[in-house]
């Protein structure tokens, strides 16, 4: 499979994903929020579960980028950790499968080298997207030849806790699209249609929009939080 006949070169692609606990949990649910994502001029769609993806591929013709996320007791590595949810994908019909690539060991401590030469030895037509924490992981992804780099996971590891990806314009991206040929994909905390614009101006290949378009309590929750400040200035307005 070719990455650009995919046609996800500066485009967005809605991630519709639902955990168990939130609300919209359910296959049905994340098919008809590609639905929406197709509606609204989205080329590619990230999902959950080889399940959501068979839904999702029911719904709408766009490229699927595949993970199954998956918590192997307490172990910090949970976006595709193992081949099992490899295996999982391969038969959803998703083109692109995604993993964690961070520089963290796996739960079933196969090397993420190993893993990778694993996958394309018995998915040869599968394109993998690496899912990356810092610039440094970016560059060990390309070199182990992934199809795709996304920022997924930028602030959600330890090292990186303390960081976002739209931190001082971008800065991570800047670096990685300096340092890395290997197309870039901004994905995590893009909350605005003018921070997904100012990615592409920066150069990346494909934005990743998820929370922000398809997690309504997410939404709701930025709402509330900016009348509270209003409301709370008021009420020590009436006060005064
Ligand atoms: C950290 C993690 O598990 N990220 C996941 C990766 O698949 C998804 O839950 C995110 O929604 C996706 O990356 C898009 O990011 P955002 O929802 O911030 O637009």
């Amino acid at each position: 499979m070719d990455l650009d006949s995919l046609g996800l070169q500066q485009g967005l692609i809605v991630s519709c994903q639902a955990l168990e606990h939130e609300p919209l949990h359910s296959s049905f649910i994340m098919g008809k929020m590609a639905v929406a994502a197709q509606e609204g001029g989205a080329i590619g769609i990230r999902a959950n579960t080889a399940q959501d993806i068979k839904e999702i591929k029911q719904q709408v013709s766009l490229p699927v980028i595949g993970i199954v996320k998956r918590n192997y007791g307490d172990h910090p590595v949970f976006i595709t950790p193992t081949i099992n949810e490899v295996h999982e994908l391969a038969e959803s019909g998703c083109e692109i499968i995604a993993l964690d690539a961070t520089s963290r060991p796996r739960p079933d401590g196969v090397a993420l080298a190993d893993l990778v030469k694993q996958i394309r030895l018995l998915y040869p037509e599968l394109l993998l997207m690496a899912d990356v924490s810092t610039v440094e992981e970016g560059i060990m992804a390309e070199q182990l030849g992934f199809d795709l780099i996304s920022a997924t996971l930028v602030g959600y590891t330890e090292q990186t806790s303390h960081q976002k990806v739209y931190e001082n314009d971008f800065a991570i991206l800047k670096e990685m699209i300096r340092q890395i040929k290997t197309p870039i994909v901004a994905e995590g905390n893009i909350m605005t249609p003018e921070m997904a614009a100012r990615c592409l101006e920066l150069g990346v290949y494909s934005v990743v929009v998820g929370g922000a378009i398809t997690r309504p309590q997410q939404i709701t929750a930025r709402f509330m939080e900016k009348m509270k400040e209003v409301r709370s200035a008021s009420i020590v307005q009436n006060r005064l």
